[in-house]
């Protein structure tokens, strides 16, 4: 289960939070910066404001130097926050600095965060696991220059993502995500999803949060006892004649070298007739991406194969009742295309999904 992280920057705020559902709160100071840090009595305050109703992070900037990071760190903790968070210096001396700050882990949840366009090394995540690090975040540096998308692919942060479960880390996900972004990034199953900039006013995560942007998003990540929604119509949401550089084919001389392969993608799709947002609907970015994160997943020697991951893939999103996919090799045999057809139906979608049925 993916669970929803709202940064805040005052008790108010945290209340606001907590009372829309989020899952963690985190305090920072979004006006300074990406990782801003609040001052430490006002982390309290918002600890003592939340009493316990949510788990609560806090940033710390990290000073160079070992024993005053450390003394930065027991500080925060001290507040009585229940994770503390900031950002992994990538200099050369990363393992010392990961090493000095190991003896921590036993007492506090440490959380590394990452920056996606600062070029992350995950290389790191192994000394954070060695470490005793509760957790590993990528987010963005620079606010305003791009989301987490426009810089780490889909088929990357996948790859973050269950590099950082195999070693025993929790893994978190942000850098100006916006709610069409919620759906594309849940399919990869992060343990967290960060958010200040989409849940304020206008969008500017330097206002105050917005009630309406919270459960926006909140409801874009639904929990687990959650109703079930009941959808109204079925639309066909499709993405027609993607034209890919694909390593792909069975004989030899496809090898080693990539062909053009075309791909079409219909699916039958639940929409609730309701706000007029992503809520209700079901994103054709979410088709685009299940093919890149097939293609990611390196040589294919099938068509068919490739049809049923990218199928797979699509029918992991609850909306979608059945999905077709077509694969047409462009190289092999021009001018014709050639490639297969397929169509795949959930196996189980219950009747309660269907309002106009009445079940
Ligand atoms: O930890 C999460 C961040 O505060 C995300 O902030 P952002 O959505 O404005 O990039």
């Amino acid at each position: 289960m993916t669970l929803m992280l709202a940064s805040v920057l005052s008790s108010a705020e945290a209340d606001t939070a907590v009372d829309c559902g989020v899952d963690i709160v985190d305090c920072k100071d979004a006006r300074r910066g990406a990782l801003g840090a609040l001052s430490l009595d006002e982390v309290a305050k918002i600890v003592a404001s939340i009493a316990k109703r949510r788990p609560v992070s806090a940033v710390v900037e990290l000073p160079h130097d070992a024993s005053q990071a450390r003394a930065a760190i027991e500080a925060a903790a001290a507040t009585g926050v229940d994770f503390v968070k900031f950002a992994l210096p990538m200099t050369p001396d990363l393992h010392e600095v990961v090493d000095s700050l190991a003896p921590l882990c036993p007492r506090i949840r440490l959380v590394a965060v990452l920056f996606a366009d600062l070029g992350p090394d995950l290389e790191a995540l192994p000394l954070l696991a060695r470490a005793g690090f509760h957790g590993v975040m990528l987010d963005t540096a620079h606010k305003g220059k791009g989301r987490l998308l426009d810089h780490v692919g889909v088929g990357a942060l996948g790859d973050f993502v269950s590099r950082a479960r195999a070693l025993g880390l929790s893994s978190g996900l942000a850098g100006s995500l916006e709610a069409p972004d919620v759906p594309r990034l849940l399919v990869l199953a992060p343990d967290v999803l960060g958010f200040r900039g989409a849940l304020c006013e206008t969008g500017d995560r330097q206002r105050a949060l917005s009630p309406a942007g919270v459960k926006l998003i909140r409801e874009m990540i639904r929990r687990p006892h959650a109703p079930a929604p009941r959808y109204a119509e079925v639309d066909h949401v499709f993405v027609r004649d993607l034209v890919m550089p694909v390593d792909i084919g069975a004989y030899g001389f496809e090898r080693g070298h990539k062909q053009r392969v075309r791909f079409s993608i219909d699916a039958e799709v639940f929409r609730d007739i309701g706000p007029d947002d992503m809520r209700g609907v079901f994103s054709y970015d979410v088709m685009t991406d299940a093919i890149r994160i097939v293609l990611d997943s390196g040589h294919i020697e099938l068509v068919e194969t490739m049809a049923e991951r990218v199928a797979e893939s699509v029918l992991l999103h609850e909306r979608v009742r059945a999905v077709e996919v077509v694969v047409e090799k462009l190289d092999v045999a021009p001018p014709a295309s050639v490639g297969v057809r397929i169509r795949r139906e959930r196996a189980h979608h219950t009747s309660a999904l269907h309002a106009k049925t009445g079940a």
